[in-house]
């Protein structure tokens, strides 16, 4: 079948896909065989839901010498950031079906993540090692990261994780009735982050459940994040407000499950769902 139009709008733009993890939305662009690198500006027109594709953020598979891909993951400002715990799962999926296996390796700015398929839609993600050390973040000042002296509005206590990018955790009551982003971003904008940072509300459910909503850099409220599932368990193990084995951390749209080991390394497990595919316009190429 020809697609209709395709005289008025030729389909010989970058292919891309589109795929999401609980609702954490990725435009994912094959970078590997043709290098791609977009400008800011493309950048944040195609993860623009309503004049591009829509995405929280643009993945670039590319070629690795260290792993079986390198992935790169790209915020709607164009800034490219260390780790995406969705966007992994989903990337991980992709390359999974492309070469018929059942594990794959993504270089990403955290290190060489091990992927595994856990169920036809469905990964497992070794993360890697959660760290609380401030200059890893970094912050501007030396503080304590387990008890952040940083008080914004009911928000109190933080706890500060890297996970290959910068994660604080609250403890909340009733998340569902908090208007998330209202609360968060003054913490994502405050001095103690020199490159900002993603800030999480969550909220303990019982000894093995919790729920969260992560306000992400730059300033979006995302339908989930794996990333901060993860910290978000880290920081409830060391209150001793949940158990030490696997914890399901819901976000709206379904839960991921967060397994850390006393090695203090990061398993998580969740959803991957394929949205569609289509090419990018074709001035979606950077020229200069
Ligand atoms: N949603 C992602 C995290 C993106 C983090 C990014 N917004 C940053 O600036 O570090 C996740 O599932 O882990």
């Amino acid at each position: 079948m020809t697609p209709p139009w395709s005289g008025i709008f030729p389909d010989d733009g970058r292919p891309f896909v589109k795929m999401h993890g609980l609702r954490n939305h990725f435009i994912i662009i094959d970078g590997r065989a043709a290098p791609y690198a977009p400008s800011a500006a493309q950048i944040a027109r195609i993860c623009d839901v309503q004049i591009g594709v829509g995405g929280d953020q643009l993945l670039v598979i590319e070629q690795s010498a260290r792993a079986d891909a390198r992935l790169r993951i790209l915020n709607i400002d164009g800034r490219e950031v260390g780790a995406c715990g969705n966007a992994t799962r989903c990337a991980a999926w992709l390359l999974m079906e492309e070469a018929g296996t059942d594990a794959v390796t993504l270089q990403t700015g955290a290190g060489v993540l091990a992927c595994t398929r856990a169920a036809a839609l469905e990964v497992s993600v070794q993360m890697g090692r959660i760290t609380h050390d401030w200059e890893a973040f970094p912050l501007t000042r030396a503080v304590d990261t387990a008890d952040l002296p940083l008080v914004h509005g009911p928000l109190s206590r933080g706890i500060a994780s890297w996970i290959g990018n910068p994660h604080v955790t609250f403890f909340v009551r009733d998340l569902p009735t908090l208007d998330v982003a209202a609360l968060a971003r003054p913490v994502l904008t405050d001095p103690l982050f020199p490159d900002q940072v993603n800030v999480g509300l969550a909220e303990v459910l019982g000894p093995a459940l919790m729920r969260l909503q992560v306000y992400e850099r730059p300033g979006i409220l995302t339908g989930a994040c794996g990333t901060g599932a993860c910290v978000a368990v880290r920081a409830a193990q060391m209150r001793g407000l949940v158990d030490k084995g696997p914890v399901r951390v819901q976000m709206g749209a379904g839960a991921v499950t967060v397994e850390i080991g006393e090695d203090g390394r990061t398993l998580m497990t969740g959803p991957v769902a394929y949205s569609f595919r289509g090419r990018l316009p074709r001035d979606m190429e950077r020229t200069a």
